[in-house]
């Protein structure tokens, strides 16, 4: 499977196109949409949440709620478009009315300065129209095919927030994935350890009022991916590599973790590694899951977690950070009229959803995929193979 997206913040519309969803799967757009609304909530988000309701249409691949094997294109509109169609139409304007319109600040923090340099956009709106994070509403509809078709493999993801403003959410180790997804849809701020829920609703409301941006950790746990998916053999089919890219590539996304995660580098070899033991139902499993269910570039069958750090919103309201003008060279500092304090609950959902679409790309990879009722028999199959290796 693979996907590619298209479309800018304010222009008409985001698409994605996803090649290699098996032919003869279940896909409704419900289970899109319902993805999309859960990324549009959250604490912290700044106006133009209020503006969109975004919603997936499935233009192809989908016929009578079954998909057909072709390539899947979903569509999402922006409702801000609207406003913006004299600035983002397609067809040519005036020189004149152009040069008024020109972005010529860079704004620190964003791929303004130097997708400018790359492309040599002295306008630097033709930057930052693609380089905003609108774009992870495509990315999240690609990932909710991808979910459909984990979960309908007996293989669920729960993305939730870790950490905001250094406050940090307690792990209850007995939650069920269930429980997990159940608890993080109840809170605002995505978090499952209600005691820091409203101290971190209350650092999000400060930065806002301080025209400020604050950041933090958010964690995607998996549960039923079997053992031995991913491989050793090269280095870009390690599936933990793989996710530690997808996790990288989402806007503001600065570091991955496994399991302890850096952790590891202030512990023991003793203190790191999984003891493997064997009993009759489960066949191998793992005492602890230290190493976040990767050994190898494979899973090992113990649940997958994986952590994600979020910087703070570069755009910063009323705390403008120093630039310079790339017409006239003086420095200036950049005033905005709208922008999310803090967009770590919704990054959650983005970063569920693009861990998911790796693991389903993995698993349409390992098996055959054509048809996706044999690709669930080949699942069973190869889960029996390797309780009774
Ligand atoms: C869900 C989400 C919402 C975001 N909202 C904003 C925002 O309102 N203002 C802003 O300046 N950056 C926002 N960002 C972050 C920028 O898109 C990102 O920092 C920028 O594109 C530069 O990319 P980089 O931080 O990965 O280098 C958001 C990111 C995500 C994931
Ligand atoms: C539109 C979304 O997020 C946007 C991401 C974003 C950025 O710079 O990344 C800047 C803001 O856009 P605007 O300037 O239009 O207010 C956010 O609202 C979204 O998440 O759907």
């Amino acid at each position: 499977m693979r996907y590619l997206t298209a479309g800018e913040s304010h222009g008409k519309q985001l698409t994605t196109i996803i090649e290699g969803v098996p032919a003869n799967m279940p896909l409704v757009k419900e289970d899109i949409n319902e993805s999309l609304l859960r990324r549009q909530k959250g604490h912290g988000r700044g106006k133009r949440m209020q503006i969109e309701k975004d919603l997936a249409e499935i233009t192809s691949g989908v016929r009578h709620g079954y998909t057909l094997g072709s390539p899947i294109s979903l569509v999402v509109h922006n409702d801000d478009f609207k406003h913006w169609e004299d600035i983002m139409g397609e067809d040519p304007i005036e020189e004149d009315t152009k040069v008024k319109r020109v972005v010529s600040r860079p704004r620190p923090g964003h791929a303004d300065l130097n997708g400018a340099l790359k492309y040599g956009h002295r306008d630097m709106r033709n930057v930052l129209e693609r380089s905003s994070a609108r774009e992870t509403t495509v990315r999240v509809a690609a990932g909710a095919v991808a979910k459909t078709l984990l979960k309908q493999l007996g293989i669920e993801v729960s993305g939730y927030v870790k950490e905001i403003a250094g406050i940090r959410a307690e792990d209850d180790h007995s939650l069920t994935i269930g429980e997990r997804q159940a608890n993080s849809e109840e809170s605002p701020v995505r978090v499952l350890d209600k005691d820091v829920e409203q101290p971190m609703m209350s650092a999000i409301d400060q930065a806002k009022k301080e025209g400020d941006s604050i950041g933090g950790v958010v964690e995607v746990y998996v549960e039923g991916m079997p053992a031995g998916i991913g491989s050793y053999v090269h280095y870009d089919r390690k599936l933990d590599s793989r996710i530690a890219g997808g996790v990288t590539s989402i806007n503001a996304f600065k570091g991955v973790e496994f399991g302890i995660g850096f952790e590891a580098a202030r512990k023991n070899g003793s203190e790191v590694h999984d003891e493997i033991i064997w009993d009759e139902e489960n066949g191998y499993h793992r005492s602890t899951n230290r190493l976040g269910g990767f050994e190898g570039g494979m899973t090992t069958g113990m649940p997958i977690v994986v952590k994600g750090v979020m910087k703070p919103i570069p755009t910063l309201m009323l705390k403008p950070l120093q630039s310079v003008d790339i017409e006239t060279k003086e420095p200036f500092k950049a005033t905005v009229e709208r922008s999310d304090a803090c967009a770590v609950p919704a990054a959650s959902v983005v970063m569920e959803h693009v861990v998911a679409f790796e693991l389903a790309k993995a698993i349409t990879e390992q098996f055959p995929s054509d048809q996706f009722p044999k690709l669930q028999q080949a699942v069973a199959d190869y889960r029996e193979e390797i309780r009774c290796f």
